[in-house]
């Protein structure tokens, strides 16, 4: 197996304080004490035709927040550079955010200049419903699920158009109704429902969430979600599972079953992410997971998270048998 080939390995922290003083989004005027040398946070932006990126980024332009941003288009059908790359991945490529966080989500030793910061999936509330529908009789599943997948933050777009005038009781439960297909599909992304992409940037920009060292970040966000267990056990769309484990596990353990799931693919399931934290035997530091992986088309599974042992997982089977996870 190349080095390239390897699953993931666990990362130790270190002195987080340290760490956080060397990263940032970007490099900013405005951010005193922040590194020169640290590296451009990426921003990846993805959603659904006409689901309002545009708008997104042109709000991002012209809001004042100090930073200093460049935006890099990838329209269909120019192809060059990281497009071309990524359309040679397969013909979904384009709209399928996996190949380009291959290529921005690199290992900190290659001292890239850039560093992926997180994927932006948006939504347009109106059509979210059909657009996800389309599965239906298809082997495949559409760029819309693959995209909530991979997404850290859901914008929920439009939502003017499901919910008239002042968003009375009726809208806001169909906007409960769309959060919870969000959320049956990704129950560790944050969704922001909004009108013309109307966000504050604070909770888009600089989220580190491919960050290894994040720990009370991701801590948090994996108790949030505790409760997303096994419930359906037939299911053919793409969906997030947890898995929870009291005790400390042996980290070799852990290392064959991502193998299993993720290389040797024994679950015949595709993983798309995993998130989490583990509390290794004969360790005396916690120790964060980060996998994002650029799968083929056809059935879906996405291992989303560890908390201290615990693993979510999105998955596409109509059953499902993962791999043992006797970690102890
Ligand atoms: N009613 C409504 N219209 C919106 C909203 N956000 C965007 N739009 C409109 O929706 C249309 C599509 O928005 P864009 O920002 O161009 O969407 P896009 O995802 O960049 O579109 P493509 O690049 O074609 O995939 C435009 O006419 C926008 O003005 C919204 O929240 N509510």
């Amino acid at each position: 197996m190349d080095d390239d080939d390897c699953p993931p390995l666990a990362v130790e922290i270190g002195d987080a304080s340290e760490i956080h003083r060397s990263e940032s989004y970007g490099r900013s005027e405005n951010s005193p004490g922040i590194s020169l040398e640290s590296p451009v946070g990426v921003t990846v932006i993805t959603g659904y035709l006409g689901a309002g990126k545009s708008t997104l980024v042109n709000h991002v332009l012209t809001a004042q927040h100090g930073k200093r941003i460049a935006v890099i288009l990838n329209e269909f059908g120019e192809e060059i550079g990281v497009e071309r790359a990524m359309i040679n991945e397969g013909d979904s490529g384009l709209a399928d955010p996996a190949g380009l966080i291959s290529i921005l989500w690199l290992d900190d030793q290659l001292e890239s200049s850039v560093k992926l910061d997180s994927v932006i999936t948006v939504v347009d509330a109106k059509n979210l419903r059909l657009q996800l529908d389309e599965h239906r009789n298809s082997t495949s599943f559409p760029e819309a699920f693959l995209q909530i997948a991979f997404a850290d933050v859901v914008i929920l777009n439009k939502v003017d158009l499901v919910c008239q005038e002042d968003c009375g009781s009726l809208g806001s439960s169909v906007i409960e109704d769309l959060e919870k297909k969000v959320h049956n599909i990704n129950s560790l992304a944050t969704i922001i429902p909004s009108v013309r992409c109307q966000v504050d940037l604070d909770k888009l920009l600089g989220r580190q969430a491919y960050g290894t060292n994040r720990l009370a970040h991701l801590e948090s966000l994996l108790e949030d979600h505790k409760s997303v267990s096994a419930k359906s056990r037939h299911d053919y769309t793409v969906r997030t599972l947890c898995f929870y484990e009291q005790e400390p596990v042996d980290l070799a353990k852990v290392h064959v079953w991502l193998e299993d799931l993720l290389w040797e693919k024994k679950t015949n399931m595709d993983i798309y992410r995993c998130k989490g934290i583990l509390n290794i035997h004969n360790s005396d530091q916690l120790h964060t997971l980060q996998v994002a992986v650029v799968s083929g088309l056809g059935q879906s599974i996405q291992v989303y998270a560890m908390l201290h042992q615990r693993i979510s997982c999105q998955f596409s089977l109509p059953s499902y048998n993962f791999p043992d996870t006797s970690w102890g």
